[in-house]
């Protein structure tokens, strides 16, 4: 594996284990490189969260490996997820919320604090640190999530569908705001969506998995340089791209819509 790998994932199968065996993921061989965007496509219960947890070491692989070389200082954890909903504490203010990581990891509250006022900055919402989660809108609370996974300080990102449940204009205005901190940041990120537009906006690359069980149906090079702009979205090559993932995702959606 190179030093550039931030995950290399050779031969994973996944199959949990009940009453009737489920068998989520087969034979998943990626290589993730260091600082890279990749985004994952496939059609509902293909084992993308799944690939996500044994990324994160939430979850084992059940045959196969994951190699990561993801180097993270002191108490910081190498990975930091940030879920759909659900994502921020509701006893919390936004402060203490983006602060979370930070101060499981024992840094001191002055640094915790002046980092999270930092990210809250970041995500545009200065004036709300002393709110609570129940009294922002919802892009607002994703906004939360999103600043604590980077105010963590983790190398890695790895976000299951965080924009899934906002309305149509907010989420486009989340997909600007995350590419340009991703793309002054530069973490490694693997983000899951239902969305291929999204994919296209974000990703240097897009991994398509096929229906249950989960494998790698075809990786993406996404040809967009950076810094990127959502005006891409209006290009005959975006609605190429778009075309073709569709149709490589077609058959996929159709069969896991079939077995389900
Ligand atoms: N802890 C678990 N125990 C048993 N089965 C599980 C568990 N977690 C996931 N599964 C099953 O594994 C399969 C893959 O689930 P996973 O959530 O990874 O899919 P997904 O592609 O993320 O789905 P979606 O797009 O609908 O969120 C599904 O059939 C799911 O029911």
């Amino acid at each position: 594996m190179s030093r550039q790998e931030a995950f290399a994932v050779r031969g994973v199968s996944k199959v949990f284990i009940g009453r009737t065996p489920v068998h989520a993921l087969d034979g998943i061989d990626l290589d993730l490189p260091t600082g890279s965007f990749t985004c994952v496509v496939g059609p509902s219960g293909c084992g993308k969260s799944t690939l996500l947890r044994i990324l994160g070491e939430l979850e084992t692989p059940t045959t196969g490996t994951v190699t990561s070389n993801l180097t993270a200082a002191g108490r910081v954890p190498a990975s930091a997820f940030v879920f759909q909903e659900h994502g921020v504490f509701g006893w919390a203010t936004v402060l203490d919320n983006v602060a979370f990581g930070e101060q499981m990891a024992g840094v001191s509250r002055r640094d915790r604090t002046e980092h999270a006022r930092y990210w809250i900055g970041e995500v545009g919402l200065t004036g709300f640190e002393s709110a609570y989660p129940h009294q922002l809108s919802g892009g607002m609370r994703q906004r939360i999530a999103i600043a604590r996974a980077f105010a963590t300080g983790s190398p890695c990102l790895l976000m299951d569908e965080p924009l899934g449940a906002l309305d149509a204009q907010t989420r486009i205005l989340m997909q600007e705001q995350l590419l340009g901190l991703w793309e002054r940041e530069r973490k490694t990120v693997v983000l899951v969506t239902h969305a291929i537009e999204e994919a296209l906006l974000l990703g240097d690359r897009i991994v398509i998995m096929s229906a249950r069980p989960g494998r790698v149906k075809d990786v993406i090079d996404v040809p967009f340089g950076r810094p990127r702009r959502l005006e891409i979205e209006a290009t005959a090559e975006f609605a190429q791209l778009k075309q073709d993932i569709w149709e490589s995702l077609r058959d996929e959606v159709q069969d896991s819509l079939r077995y389900a």
